[in-house]
């Protein structure tokens, strides 16, 4: 018998990592994991932010373990995974989830800016799936959730790096996808739209965010929303891959 025919709950007792946990979208992931029955990991830099949900997981009645980590620095990832699976168990769902994002015109050559958005949203992602990859093909299961964005389908001028950032995400995810689909994982790439989180406070090219956000517009996305959306795609039966999820406000379509 399961344990979520036990609980009640549909990842209960699942071993799930989320990068980002300390703040917006992979901290609402983690909650609405956890109240799935999820045991998760927090990974980020903040530390104290990550406690602090540790606290509130707990006080749901959830299991959570923080677990400091720059995603970019590999052998970081790989004590990651380590001491997850040492104190939860083996990985069942990796949340792919740290990035950054910087409003910039290509002309104003803000370098370290570029450099800051690909090593995290490209190489950071690339150590996590490096990291649990060999643990879930030798279980034949497993289920990688990568956050990629609407940027990753098309180019936002104002966001050149940015969103070449996030076509590497989907590059990697359908060939990734193609290569283990017959070992029992599943790659599902998350594109939102505008969502209300920090993400847009780093921005210092005040040209490209007064050219280019929109994100005032309308009512944008609650971190929630997108909570959700990993929901649906990791309680699906074992042969249902959600390969892509695009979730947008309403009125700003793509
Ligand atoms: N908000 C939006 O409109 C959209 C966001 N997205 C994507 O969603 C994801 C989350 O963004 P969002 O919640 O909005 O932004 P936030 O800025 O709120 O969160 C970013 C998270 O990434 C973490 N992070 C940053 N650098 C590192 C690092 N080196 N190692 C580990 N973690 C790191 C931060 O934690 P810490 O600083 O503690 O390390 C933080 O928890 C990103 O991939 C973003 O591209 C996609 C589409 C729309
Ligand atoms: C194109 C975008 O700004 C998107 N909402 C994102 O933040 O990834």
């Amino acid at each position: 018998m399961s344990n979520a025919h036990v609980t009640g709950k549909r990842l209960s007792g699942k071993v799930t990592i989320v990068t980002g946990a300390s703040s917006g979208i992979g901290e609402a992931i983690a909650k609405g994991l956890a109240s799935e029955g999820a045991k998760v990991a927090l990974a980020a830099r903040r530390i104290e932010r990550l406690e602090d949900l540790k606290k509130q997981i707990e006080g749901e009645g959830g299991i959570a373990v923080c677990i400091q980590t720059d995603v970019t620095k590999r052998e970081e990832v790989k004590e990651l995974v380590r001491h997850t699976e040492s104190v939860l168990g083996p990985i069942d769902i990796l949340v792919n989830n740290a990035g950054v994002m910087y409003y910039t015109m290509m002309k104003n050559l803000k370098e370290d800016q570029w450099e800051r958005q690909i090593d995290l949203n490209c190489k950071g992602l690339t150590n996590c799936i490096g990291g649990v990859l060999d643990g879930m093909l030798k279980r034949n299961s497993g289920h990688i959730v990568n956050l990629s964005s609407d940027a990753g389908r098309k180019g936002f001028p104002g966001l050149a790096v940015y969103s070449g950032t996030k076509f590497y995400v989907e590059g990697l995810s359908q060939a990734l996808r193609q290569e283990v689909s017959g070992e029992g994982i599943r790659v599902t790439c998350i594109q939102p739209g505008d969502v209300k989180t920090e993400l847009l406070s780093h921005t210092t090219d005040t040209e490209a965010k007064a050219a280019y956000d929109g994100s005032s517009n309308c009512k944008i996305l609650e971190p929630s929303d997108i909570a959700n959306a990993v929901i649906y795609a990791t309680t699906q039966p074992d042969y249902v891959g959600i390969n892509e999820i695009l979730i947008e406000p309403r009125e700003a379509p793509v």
